[in-house]
């Protein structure tokens, strides 16, 4: 593992490179997500029609976001990053719930533009996005600056062609193409992974933005270039006063980038948000015991601590993820919580305010709740575990 790349307990706030920035928010939200539910149904079209059964993609997450802020979520493959992501950027319909850009209900100026006071060509523009595969996102048969084109004849129908060409050339610098010149006359093929995700950067803020979803905008490049490409992000954050959605697998980027900007970590787990709070009190003094696990399975580059956790068993009581078409009543994650309880195994908690900074959908940030009396639970092949062969029970 390159040690440019940060882990989870390598990164102190000080080695963090640049300054924190303790970016003043406002009070009013840019982005307000309230009780959002996204629900599939699964399979081809036959399944579909013949099946009641729903893939709870989302299940009742709300998170605000406001100016020069930045969300990162976190979980593991098929939790709903990318599905919350989407919705809260108004490229997905919520089954349930709202998503409000700066007060306005996104698919009410969509359905009902009527009775909107934000139009919802406004709202769209507002709202970016940069994929995974910037490869896929660019035209492989046009060259950069006719790509960038694209967004100054849309929305700055005022420039003329010279301007046009000007403003490429600045927002190329912006995003570390030097010389401008050359790169804009490149086709995509020509630009390794690093700078086509530079460019999908450049033309997202071409639109001046108030929200950019970064969905895992940083795991397709190398290891050796993705501490700067969060820099480059985070430098022009402050620039443009943008705020992101930032979704990633890894825990150790996600303080890094949360950390500097001043924003949270939201910790997903099946369609639902388990923690939110500040990069320090997540990783420091996790409260969920799903946050436990991840920061548990983050590389670290302490050989101590590498050494002791090969030695230890993941702190989980069962190694599956339930199926999101089926998944466990009351707390979703009893089934693999080492910490569960009879009363987790028929009640959802909700979020919860900790002891620390972060908010928590765990009995165990309260004080005095029926938990704290309710039975344990014996382990994975007990009556309210799933079944499992995986060893890892108590
Ligand atoms: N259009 C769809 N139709 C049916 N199911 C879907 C659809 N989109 C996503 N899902 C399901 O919803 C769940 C959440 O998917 P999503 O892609 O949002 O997760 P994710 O956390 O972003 O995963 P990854 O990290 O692998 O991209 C998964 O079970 C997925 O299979």
């Amino acid at each position: 593992m390159s040690t440019d790349e940060p882990t989870a307990d390598d990164v102190t706030p000080d080695e963090v490179s640049g300054e924190e920035t303790t970016v003043a928010q406002s009070d009013e939200p840019v982005l307000s997500v309230e009780d959002v539910k996204v629900h599939y149904k699964p399979g081809g079209i036959v399944k579909r029609a013949l099946t009641d059964k729903k893939v709870r993609a989302v299940d009742g997450v709300s998170f605000d976001l406001y100016e020069n802020d930045i969300v990162v979520l976190v979980g593991e493959s098929g939790c709903g990053k990318t599905t919350l992501g989407k919705t809260a950027v108004g490229l997905e319909k919520p089954t349930e719930g709202t998503v409000s850009y700066r007060g306005q209900d996104i698919w009410e100026a969509k359905e009902n533009p009527r009775e909107a006071e934000t139009e919802f060509t406004e709202i769209r523009r507002a709202m970016q996005i940069i994929h995974q595969d910037p490869a896929n996102a660019l035209n492989s048969s046009r060259r950069v600056k006719a790509i960038l084109s694209d967004p100054l004849k849309k929305w700055r129908t005022e420039l003329g062609p010279k301007e046009r060409e000007d403003t490429i050339y600045r927002y190329l610098e912006y995003v570390d193409m030097m010389p401008p010149e050359d790169y804009a006359e490149r086709y995509p093929h020509q630009l390794s992974g690093g700078e086509k995700q530079r460019v999908a950067l450049g033309r997202a803020l071409l639109m001046n933005p108030d929200v950019i979803l970064a969905d895992e905008a940083i795991s397709a490049l190398d290891v050796s270039l993705r501490v700067g490409m969060m820099d480059l992000i985070l430098d022009l954050q402050e620039t443009f006063d943008t705020s992101y959605v930032f979704i990633s697998h890894d825990l150790a980027n996600a303080r890094y980038l949360a950390k500097r900007a001043g924003g949270r970590i939201a910790i997903m787990y099946l369609g639902e948000i388990v923690e939110i709070g500040p990069p320090e009190e997540i990783l420091r003094n996790p409260t969920h015991p799903y946050t436990k696990v991840l920061k548990w399975s983050t590389p670290t580059v302490d050989p101590n601590l590498a050494r002791e956790r090969i030695q230890e068993d993941p702190p989980v009581r069962e190694v599956d993820v339930p199926d999101p078409e089926d998944p466990p009543s009351g707390c979703k994650f009893h089934t693999r919580c080492p910490e569960a309880r009879e009363v987790c195994t028929r009640e959802e908690p909700g979020l919860y305010d900790t002891a620390g900074e972060s908010d928590a959908a765990c009995f165990r940030a309260l004080e005095t709740h029926e938990y704290w009396n309710s039975d344990e639970l014996a382990g994975p092949d007990d009556e309210y575990g799933a079944e499992s062969e995986s060893g890892f029970g108590d």
